[in-house]
């Protein structure tokens, strides 16, 4: 069976378009990773396919059904770990597992899902004392309740210390060997290398790459990665490298250039910016990365070296809300974020 199956699927926001015809198909059991920089789409994304924003265009299929008519079924089996997590402040870590296991109608002990994200020193404490990670590794066991046949998780490393990033990865392992498909959005590259199965990356609301992370790698294989000190560059010399044959990406990193390339491109690459008139001070090759490709990928504005940070913005979230299981109808109106 597919898991998550996109066709066509255009969101506008008035004159904004977010996702742009996207086809998008995760199939049974995948872990697939949902790259991309801020402001590419994946929120927009991961909120049609739970029918909380409506496609403009094109049609959203999860677990084999429609989103628009078999919200109920789908939510049910289903767990979130939403963007921007909000808890009730003066309920206690267990009381919102709680919650989430009566309104699945499910019969998971409550201290089991809290120890399993490190949680059960705190069970007892007010969600409003957590912190930001604490936080979102209760949103996690609340995800995880009646072992969801699939998992939606947006930035669910977003918050968390090198451990919890750990323990996140290993979950999210452990979930897909029981059967469970997870699909995920993250900045954070080696939380996507170590745990999926195909990686697919958005840039302005459209995929500019989908494979698996070997797959990714073989396609920079050939390629290199050359830092340039090039203090002096301006638009105009990084245009100039940009369009040369055998140059996949240029991005800007303080006073110095980092080029993807094909190997036999970079001494164009350093003529060019002497042409245009750029004193190269110094330039070295380095190994192409997974990061490089995401680099190639997505540069330009929207990407940019602050982007490991996700930002969380406004919450517009209820963590009590049983989303995936509520008896309630899809709904109508879109979220406000
Ligand atoms: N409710 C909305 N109204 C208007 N524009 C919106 C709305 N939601 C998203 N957008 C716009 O759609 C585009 C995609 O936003 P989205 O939140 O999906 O990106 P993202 O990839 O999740 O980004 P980030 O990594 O920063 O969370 C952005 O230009 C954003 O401003």
């Amino acid at each position: 069976m597919t898991a998550i199956e996109l066709r066509g699927v255009t969101k506008e926001f008035g004159d904004v378009t977010a996702v742009r015809d996207l086809d998008l198909t995760v199939e049974d059991g995948e872990v697939y990773g949902f790259l991309g920089p801020n402001g590419a789409g994946k929120s927009t994304t991961i909120d049609m396919l739970l029918h909380l924003v409506r496609p403009t265009a094109g049609t959203v299929r999860v677990l084999g059904a429609d989103v628009a008519t078999d919200g109920v079924d789908i939510r049910r089996r289903t767990g979130v770990l939403p963007d921007g997590f909000s808890v009730y402040d003066r309920l206690s870590g267990r009381r919102h597992v709680e919650f989430a296991v009566e309104s699945k109608d499910a019969a998971d002990d409550p201290d089991a899902l809290l120890a399993r994200v490190g949680l059960a020193d705190a069970a007892d404490r007010d969600a409003g004392e957590y912190s930001k990670g604490m936080r979102q590794r209760l949103a996690l066991a609340m995800a995880l309740v009646d072992d969801p046949d699939l998992l939606i998780l947006d930035e669910p490393s977003s918050g968390l210390d090198p451990a919890g990033a750990k323990e996140m990865r290993e979950i999210v392992r452990a979930e897909a060997e029981r059967g469970a498909t997870v699909f995920f959005s993250s900045h954070i590259l080696e939380q996507v290398d170590a745990v999926c199965d195909r990686v697919g990356i958005l840039r302005d609301g459209e995929l500019v790459a989908e494979d698996s992370v070997e797959g990714l790698r073989e396609a920079v294989g050939g390629e290199e990665t050359l830092e340039v000190a090039a203090a002096g560059a301006d638009d105009d010399a990084v245009a100039a490298v940009r369009a040369l044959p055998g140059v996949s990406g240029v991005t800007r990193d303080g006073d110095e250039l980092v080029v993807n390339c094909a190997s036999d491109a970079k001494t164009d690459v350093i003529a060019a910016l002497e042409d245009a008139g750029v004193a190269v001070a110094d330039f070295h090759t380095r190994e192409a990365s997974l990061e490089d490709l995401f680099l190639a990928y997505t540069e330009g504005d929207a990407a940019s070296s602050d982007s490991e940070e996700a930002d969380s913005g406004p919450t517009g979230v209820d963590p009590t809300d049983p989303g995936p299981t509520a008896d309630d109808e899809p709904a109508e109106e879109e979220v406000d974020r």
